[in-house]
């Protein structure tokens, strides 16, 4: 057995006494002695010392002593219902340190269950490995994460609701407002913001991405190199409710961290960046994640690796992206060919080539990736438009 996480169930937060004394003398004599760590509440602290009166944090630093002095090699007293204070504090007394694990109170009445939650996830956590420590922070954070999440929850009639565990389920699914899976099509006329040339025609981040939409753009990916990341995720957060608003996929570049924090649709990755294999493990199976390809072989990788659709470029020279790789029409076709992925070609596109771009006529090339084409103009949305009327008419690759 990897450990012992005794629950001394005994009386509920909201005072409901759960066991008699026969119980209580079971966990003083036989459980408490074996435990690798107890998670008493105040009530049931108290009750394990006779009686004791808890009150204060101080309070809870005697009784943490006192009890491991009773057999367990951790105690674990929580606080929760501790009078008087704005955190929740929990004591941690290992035998030679006591640690104080402290976070701000959810108000909420759907509480049940918690205790029984704290517990097993200290117990899958230290199954898992991890010493008791970060065990009982890990859990203290789920079951805080789970509350906040919950508290909204309108359940039952009693004074508790409660709780519910499958947020990280749900936050999954419920974040994927975008309702359907990724539908390749989406790539069709795919607009790349630009920080800078953004700042060179005086419009933010999100202006830049409406007009882009009032143009036609069919999926956005915000590529800003220069922005500080609070700032990147303030502008990735608005971007994102207007893009859901148009039913238009909105990823990020680059920058996994932001796209998950913002809960963006997905990430754009190059072959430098994170592996779209780790960026998949970290985003989940329903995200989208587009990898930079120049060659087969990349694109056998991608494919191994999860990722949803293909970048390939540079088809023309670019002055956008330094030193970029030019693969030309072949090159595209190549790696069109070479995959069962969709493709977006990408590099020095724009109004006058995007046809040529599409008349390789590979099923799998599913539209093209611009920048300076759209945002290196004065008005976004006359350039967008008329690069979506241009692909339009030659009606290619919009099935
Ligand atoms: C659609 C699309 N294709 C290719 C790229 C280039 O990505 P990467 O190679 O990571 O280079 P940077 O854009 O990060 O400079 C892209 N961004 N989008
Ligand atoms: C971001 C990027 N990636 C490329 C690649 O070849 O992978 S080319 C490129 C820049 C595309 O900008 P523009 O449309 O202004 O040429
Ligand atoms: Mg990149």
């Amino acid at each position: 057995m990897a450990a012992l996480v005794v629950d001394p169930v005994m009386v509920s937060t909201s005072g409901d006494v759960l066991a008699g004394p026969s119980i209580l003398s079971t966990f003083l004599e036989e459980l408490l002695p074996m435990a690798d760590i107890i998670t008493p509440n105040l009530k049931e602290a108290s009750a394990l010392l006779n009686g004791m009166q808890l009150e204060t944090v101080d309070d809870m630093r005697s009784a943490a002593r006192l009890l491991h002095n009773m057999g367990p090699k951790n105690v674990l007293v929580k606080g929760g219902d501790l009078p008087d204070s704005s955190d929740a504090v929990d004591i941690l007394y290992n035998g030679h340190n006591f640690y104080e694990l402290r976070s701000p109170r959810i108000r909420t009445r759907n509480t049940h269950g918690t205790g029984c939650s704290l517990a097993s996830s200290i117990a899958a956590e230290v199954a898992k490995g991890y010493p008791m420590l970060s065990a009982v922070k890990v859990a203290k954070r789920f079951v805080e994460t789970a509350l906040d999440y919950s508290k909204e929850i309108d359940i039952g009639n009693g004074p508790q609701g409660p709780f519910d565990h499958l947020l990280r389920l749900k936050s999954h699914s419920q974040a994927c407002h975008r309702q359907q899976p990724f539908d390749p099509s989406d790539l069709f006329l795919y607009a790349v913001t630009d920080s800078r040339m953004n700042k060179r025609w005086g419009r933010s981040i999100i202006d830049a991405v409406k007009a882009a939409i009032d143009g036609g753009a069919t999926i956005i990916q915000l590529r800003e190199k220069d922005a500080e990341t609070k700032d990147f995720m303030e502008s990735a957060k608005a971007c994102i409710r207007i893009c859901r608003l148009h039913g238009v996929p909105l990823l990020i570049n680059d920058r996994v961290d932001v796209a998950i924090a913002c809960d963006a649709d997905g990430v754009h990755v190059g072959q430098s960046d994170m592996p779209a294999r780790v960026a998949r493990t970290l985003l989940g199976p329903e995200k989208i994640i587009g990898v930079s390809c120049k060659t087969p072989e990349q694109a056998e990788q991608a494919w191994v690796d999860g990722a949803d659709y293909i970048g390939c470029g540079g088809v023309y020279p670019t002055n956008t992206k330094e030193n970029n790789i030019t693969v030309g029409l072949n090159g595209l076709k190549t790696v069109c060919m070479a995959s069962k992925l969709p493709v977006v070609a990408i590099g020095g596109i724009g109004v006058s080539n995007a046809r040529a771009v599409m008349e390789i006529r590979t099923s799998n090339l599913k539209g093209v990736a611009v920048v300076s084409a759209l945002f290196d103009r004065e008005c976004v949305q006359a350039e967008t438009r008329k690069l979506h009327e241009m692909l339009l008419g030659s009606n290619i690759g919009s099935t």
